[in-house]
């Protein structure tokens, strides 16, 4: 091999083929190779300025309090987007209304594709059963179209070009792919081409498709509130199409042969992702820009897994950054959760309830909400989130109320629900104890769960519980993953022989007894002599809002301490189970039986607090409970204790490590429940519920006739314990 002639020492040309190829020529001017050598001094300088900058980050991010991170879970359409989206409108809300221009391109596909599901459904209905690719329903069942239903169709054309439009704009930008969905495959329809092909946008950033939609943006982005960043005078917005099909578009929705056609293949389009249908009228209107709500209702199928940063400052605690994390929840996509398993803070879990009546666009044998339950038994059981903090959104309980309301029965859909009335209170209550059955029985150890029903469409409701789970989750990332250093719970004067019946109690904590997360109890109490019921007021609320206060006939000081108690009691499982060393003199303010768990009223799984005692008493007529917040440093001193405590501190600890051990053994003594596979639901072995199933047509998805052509999917909880 003929020997490369080297110009320059530290190239080994004979050993590395790209030495090689990036050699200087061996002719090489003196010329050229001093500004050869400049150029890669330039780069060098700037690699390592690059490599500097990458130094300082890593120490700026050692050095930077630690950040929670939050993973938002649940199967396809449960509401994930919708969720960060309320954390985006929380957070950083001039950024989240600064998209309403690529937002409102997705509300005017989201109309488009509505409409194509009403002319698909007349187109069907003109096809005779035996061409149809789908419909299982006989000519005769279906309502007759006139020559004015065909007139309208063929009006609406247009909207093909609407829908392809916005679909060529949202895939030029790279950033988006068409999917098959839910959506009906269509056979013989009005539209042609990629919008007719039945297929749902996907996204696989949160944040990168809106650029495909920068062309309606003007150059003066001042006012994004208003929606002047709109070019409304574009000739190519899809909105002037829509604004000009208005009319018909609203005169199909509503006439009731249409309504009838609907409804005779179970297509509920209002319970679908998207709708806008109700709002035409102003959806439509020339000068559209999406409000709030629009955004959070619009609809884009998510692919990947993003990550959203907010720095969030929860009631007086430290500001926090948060990292909140959107992944894709058709099946497909749950391969690519793991990864961010670990390290997680808390999970956001979304069940959507309302939909016992579909079944999966991914496998249309399974049922959608054995779907969720098996995933969320997945979650809950897996070992990589032991520490993590759950909370479920039983989600879409608009929805869930509006079937109910029509009359769609849930024991047909949740055999063992067997003949509960149907009503959203028992359907939604029986669901919430099954999903927190499945928790306490799956959990690897135990720990804090809250569930919250929820309509994440709902700004307002979402924001409360977001604001409130993040308070609690800071709380917990305070209180109980760290150390619990200062005393949690601090005595008061354990001489007064007064505290022994009417203690003064102050507890500061994390959730409370409602489910409500970081909210104040203040309970106040006027007779503290007595033993009796009497007057007591019951305050929620954090302290910067208009707490609500209510009377109580039933507590007695007495049973407000116990209660205080048991809730600290608890606190000190949770951080006794997360191995948190808990200071020795937590149970010093105890100073009434700490045995009355029931007393107080019931309290939520997984509440926690911890409890102190505030020390002072200005007005020795009261009880007071505070949970919510944290410790304050003029509570973080612990004060000696009697022998008498010393003994009664034991007796609470032991109390605690039993109560463990029993609950333990009793979850392993006890036979396990199970959700019954579908193949294990057609064996006789398995006990069936009196209720007798509906007729096949019956067991379908309301919004989709097609899935329901394919499968009648009912679940099944093999045990009704509660
Ligand atoms: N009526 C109603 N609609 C909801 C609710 N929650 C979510 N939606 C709608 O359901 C649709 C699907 O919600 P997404 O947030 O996109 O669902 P996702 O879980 O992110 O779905 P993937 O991205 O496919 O995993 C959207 O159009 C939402 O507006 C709810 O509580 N009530
Ligand atoms: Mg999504």
């Amino acid at each position: 091999m003929p020997k490369f002639k080297r110009t320059h020492d530290s190239y080994n040309a004979d050993e590395d083929p790209l030495a090689r190829a990036i050699a200087p020529p061996a002719d090489e001017s003196p010329k050229a190779r001093e500004v050869r050598l400049a150029e890669e001094a330039e780069a060098q300088r700037r690699s390592d300025a690059i490599d500097e900058e990458l130094n300082r980050q890593r120490m700026a991010e050692r050095k930077a309090p630690k950040c929670i991170r939050v993973l938002l879970l649940g199967q396809s359409e449960s509401g994930k987007s919708t969720t960060l989206k309320n954390f985006q409108l929380i957070h950083s809300p001039k950024a989240f209304r600064a998209e309403k221009a690529s937002w409102r391109a997705v509300v005017q596909l989201n109309v488009a594709r509505s409409i194509r599901l009403i002319l698909e459904a007349m187109t069907d209905a003109q096809t005779p059963p035996g061409s149809r690719s789908n419909s299982p329903i006989p000519t005769a069942d279906l309502p007759t179209l006139t020559p004015e239903h065909l007139r309208l169709k063929m009006r609406l054309l247009p909207l093909q070009q609407v829908e392809e439009n916005l679909l060529r704009r949202l895939s030029s930008a790279g950033s988006a792919e068409i999917e098959a969905t839910h959506l009906s495959p269509m056979t013989n329809l009005p539209y042609s081409g990629r919008a007719a092909k039945g297929k749902e946008v996907t996204v696989n950033s949160t944040s990168q498709w809106k650029g495909a939609f920068s062309r309606l943006l003007s150059h003066a982005r001042s006012s994004f509130e208003s929606g002047a960043d709109i070019n409304f005078e574009d000739p190519n917005d899809p909105g002037v199409i829509l604004h000009a099909c208005a009319e018909d578009m609203i005169q199909l929705w509503n006439d009731p042969t249409i309504k009838a056609l609907l409804s005779a293949r179970k297509q509920r389009l209002e319970d679908m992702a998207g709708f806008f249908l109700d709002s035409l009228e102003r959806v439509t209107s020339l000068r559209y820009v999406p409000t709030d709500e629009d955004i959070l209702r619009a609809r884009l199928k998510t692919i990947g897994v993003s990550e959203h940063r907010f720095t969030l400052k929860a009631g007086n605690m430290l500001s926090h950054d948060w990292r909140v994390y959107d992944v894709g929840g058709a099946r497909s996509l749950r391969a690519a959760w793991a990864p961010f398993f670990d390290n997680m803070d808390a999970i956001i879990f979304l069940a959507p309830i309302s939909c016992f009546d579909q079944v999966l666009e991914e496998d249309p044998s399974v049922n959608r909400l054995e779907d969720s339950i098996l995933l969320w038994k997945s979650i809950v059981s897996n070992p990589l989130l032991k520490t993590t903090e759950l909370v479920l959104f039983l989600n879409k309980t608009d929805i869930m109320r509006a079937k109910l309301q029509a009359g769609i029965q849930f024991g047909h859909y949740v055999i063992s629900y067997g003949n509960r009335p149907n009503d959203y209170e028992n359907a939604a209550t029986y669901l919430k104890k099954k999903f927190a059955a499945l928790h306490k029985q799956h959990s690897p150890s135990p720990r804090v769960f809250y569930c919250h029903m929820t309509k994440v469409t709902d700004p307002k409701s979402t924001q409360h519980i977001l604001g409130n789970e993040l308070t609690m989750s800071q709380g917990h990332v305070n209180n109980l993953l760290t150390p619990l250093t200062p005393p949690p719970f601090r005595s008061t004067s354990s001489s007064d022989p007064a505290a022994l019946t009417c203690p003064r109690v102050l507890i500061q904590a994390n959730t409370t007894t409602l489910e409500k997360a970081h909210i104040v109890i203040i309970i106040r109490h006027r007779n503290r002599q007595s033993t009796q019921p009497s007057v007591t007021n019951l305050t929620f609320g954090p302290t910067s809002v208009k707490p609500i206060s209510m009377a109580l006939d039933e507590i007695t000081p007495a049973e407000a301490a116990a209660h205080a108690t048991n809730v600290f009691l608890e606190i000190a499982l949770q951080a006794q189970s997360r191995k948190c060393r808990l200071h020795p003199s937590a149970f010093t303010s105890i100073s009434v039986p700490a045995t009355r768990g029931s007393a107080g009223g019931s309290r939520a799984t997984g509440t926690e607090t911890t409890a102190r005692d505030q020390g002072t008493r200005e007005d020795t007529e009261k009880v007071e409970i505070i949970t919510g917040g944290s410790s304050s440093p003029s509570h973080t001193k612990a004060r000696p204790r009697s022998p008498e405590l010393e003994r009664h501190d034991v007796e609470v600890k032991e109390a605690g490590y039993n109560h463990m051990k029993t609950s333990r053994r009793e979850e392993k003594e006890k036979p396990k429940k199970r959700l019954l596979s579908p193949s294990e639901k057609t064996q006789p072995s398995v006990k069936p519920k009196a209720t007798a199933r509906p007729p096949a047509k019956a067991g379908a998805s309301l919004a989709n006739p097609n899935k329901k052509a394919r499968k009648f999917q009912a679940m099944e909880f093999e045990s009704d314990d509660e």
